[in-house]
């Protein structure tokens, strides 16, 4: 049997589609997993804030999921952090999620700067590198002083911009930078080998990860049932618990894309712990719930969360973040 799974063509998307096809070849013997790489309109636009178009998901994703949807593909690998939360993709399912890599954000700094003297001027006189409005807010929260500034490309194509003090353009025909440091997915720098450049890696108390974060997801068409009956020998329990729990949260937020919303879940034996938080931009409105359900009903966790965090005023703070 022959199982067409599409992706990005980065290093790091690909090193997740090759970790899909490693686990599908051990769990079904037979199996011929063929990679097809696809160059989406998110990768060639370098500059945007990716924010008018339906945010970062909206533009990754769109291509591939038609392939999909039209059969020329079985199946997608997304990031789950990078798939829209707030609205349904009528006729896909996510079939598999992987079991879930390092949840965490870490900093990478530039050659010649320290980590405590980052922390000793309290971010004051450098710049730190994001597009994600949830790092920039806690960026914002940990390093009062620092500037954040607009920054984008592929994991491996960001430290090598750091590295050389490049500027990064912006849609204007502006530039910012070179940045001092940046914050990234710790799962995302160890696919692309990068490892080795985490100067901290931050507590999850510190900054909560985005919802998704670190899990890599297999979307399918829904009625396409020997591919899902195929995905679901590698689908992670715990991971998908986490996944569901997550997005909940997400959906009962209307978040979107670059939301400044982050979630967490952890599960421990028949236990489930969330943490949610809704930031603003400058990081000076912050609220952040956590509750503990039964594993086996993550939906109803995450929405537990999601209400509280309506309750304490995070709608305001959402709807004001909003690409216009
Ligand atoms: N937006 C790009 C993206 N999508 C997923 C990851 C990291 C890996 C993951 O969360 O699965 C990254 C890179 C980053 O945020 O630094």
């Amino acid at each position: 049997m022959r199982l067409r799974i599409g992706t990005r063509k980065s290093s790091m998307a690909l090193a997740q589609t090759e970790a899909i096809a490693r686990q599908l070849s051990a769990a079904v013997p037979g199996i011929d997993v063929e990679i097809v790489k696809f160059e989406t309109s998110g990768d060639t636009d370098q500059t945007g804030k990716l924010l008018p178009h339906g945010g970062k998901g909206g533009a990754f994703v769109a291509e591939i999921r038609n392939a999909v949807r039209s059969g020329e593909l079985q199946a997608a690998m997304h990031s789950l952090k990078d798939m829209p939360g707030n609205e349904d993709t009528p006729g896909l399912v996510i079939g598999a999620t992987l079991a879930r890599d390092p949840a965490t954000d870490v900093l990478v700094l530039r050659a010649g700067l320290s980590l405590d003297e980052l922390r000793a001027s309290h971010g004051k006189g450098f710049k730190i590198g994001t597009n994600a409005v949830r790092r920039a807010a806690y960026a914002r929260r940990l390093f009062p002083g620092i500037e954040v500034i607009h920054y984008r490309g592929a994991a491996d194509t960001r430290v090598r911009k750091l590295d050389r003090l490049e500027k990064q353009r912006l849609a204007d025909g502006g530039a910012v930078g070179p940045a001092d440091a940046l914050i990234m997915a710790r799962s995302g720098l160890e696919r692309v080998g990068l490892a080795n450049r985490i100067a901290y890696e931050f507590q999850v108390t510190e900054m909560l990860p985005a919802a998704g974060q670190g899990i890599v997801a297999v979307e399918c068409s829904a009625d396409d049932w020997p591919t899902r009956s195929i995905l679901a020998k590698i689908d992670d329990l715990a991971a998908r618990r986490c996944a569901d729990a997550e997005r909940e949260v997400l959906w009962v937020l209307n978040g979107h894309c670059n939301s400044p919303i982050a979630g967490f879940a952890t599960v421990t034996g028949h236990q489930m712990s969330l943490t949610a938080s809704v930031l603003d931009e400058d990081g000076k409105r912050f609220i952040e719930v956590s509750r503990q359900g039964h594993a086996d009903r993550p939906r109803e966790l995450g929405r537990a969360v999601g209400l509280e965090l309506l309750a304490k005023g995070a709608a305001d703070i959402i709807e004001r973040s909003r690409p216009k």
